[in-house]
């Protein structure tokens, strides 16, 4: 079943002068449910323009866009509860926050749910350990947290609506990659407890290997691809075109590949490189004993 849907979409900023941007042209695009899906593409491809759009934050110019096989801007929906089932976190936490305490602010969008104040509690506490988040962090104000604290407060917010389908937008820009790794691993951790969606929209090809199921690969404003990480790795000449460099690991295992040795081509990770050369290398060492 689908999750996200879309027919013709396309928007276009009117920027007050005469000339217009379309970030979005004519985007026809199907993702089912449950995938974990990087959002990957040049700067200014539409990456964020498109995905504003899962959540009702933007409205198209024209086409449509269906959410759980709901027109979210059709007839007598109700854009909130679009916005519950399709949570964002945005690119930059501070747009986010705003509430005096941690604890207020991932409080926000299960009290506009109109939950009752005891469920509210326990989802404020759940959401705030799982991103790692400590008790005494919950009354603090949030500017006086670190970069990846604030994006922690910023993810828990979302997650405490517990949304279907989780987007999120660059949410490890400006980490260290240790910060990086675990966030990610939290996020692939709810996406695979929970079976939900997830969308990472992020510039890191390292990252969208190693998290991702799938990539949706925007280019000058249209989907370019949207297939398994594999499939659009092969497409590595077309993806350098488009700025985008295939990790190293991954080309030197294509290549390999390409050129008859029997290795894998969907190795993403110097880990799994290193496991795969470490048994290549026991296995030639007991052909020879
Ligand atoms: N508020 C705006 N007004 C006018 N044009 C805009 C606005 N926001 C984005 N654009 C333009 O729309 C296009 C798509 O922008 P968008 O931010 O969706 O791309 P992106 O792929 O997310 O880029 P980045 O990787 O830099 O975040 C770009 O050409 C951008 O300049």
């Amino acid at each position: 079943m689908s999750i996200i849907k879309t027919e013709h979409l396309t928007y276009t900023y009117s920027t007050g002068t005469p000339f217009e941007k379309t970030a979005i042209d004519d985007v026809n695009l199907e993702i089912e449910e449950g995938e974990f899906v990087g959002v990957i593409g040049h700067t200014g491809s539409g990456k964020s323009t498109l995905i504003q759009h899962f959540n009702g934050l933007v409205k198209p110019t024209s086409g449509k866009v269906m959410i759980d096989n709901e027109d979210i801007w059709g007839e007598g929906v109700d854009i909130r509860a679009v916005r519950f089932k399709a949570g964002l976190v945005f690119q930059y936490p501070e747009y986010q926050l705003f509430e005096e305490t941690v604890y207020k602010d991932i409080a926000f969008g299960p009290k506009n749910m109109k939950l009752d104040e005891e469920e509210i509690d326990r989802r404020v506490r759940e959401a705030a350990a799982f991103v790692g988040l400590k008790e005494h962090h919950l009354q603090k104000s949030p500017f006086e947290l670190s970069g990846g604290q604030k994006r922690r407060v910023a993810i828990a917010g979302v997650l405490a609506m517990r949304p279907k389908l989780l987007i999120l937008d660059e949410p490890t820009a400006g980490l260290d990659p240790k910060g990086r790794d675990r966030i990610l691993g939290q996020i692939k951790e709810y996406h695979e407890q929970a079976g939900n969606t997830v969308l990472l929209v992020s510039h890191s090809m390292e990252d969208v290997a190693k998290y991702c199921g799938k990539l949706l690969v925007m280019n000058q404003a249209k989907v370019y691809m949207y297939d398994t990480v594999e499939a659009v790795f092969a497409h590595v000449e077309e993806i350098r075109g488009m700025g985008l460099a295939v990790p190293q690991i991954s080309r030197i295992f294509i290549e390999l590949a390409r050129a008859g040795y029997p290795v894998p081509s969907n190795v993403y990770t110097v880990e799994s490189a290193k496991q795969i050369l470490l048994e290549t290398l026991r296995k030639g060492g007991s052909a020879h004993a």
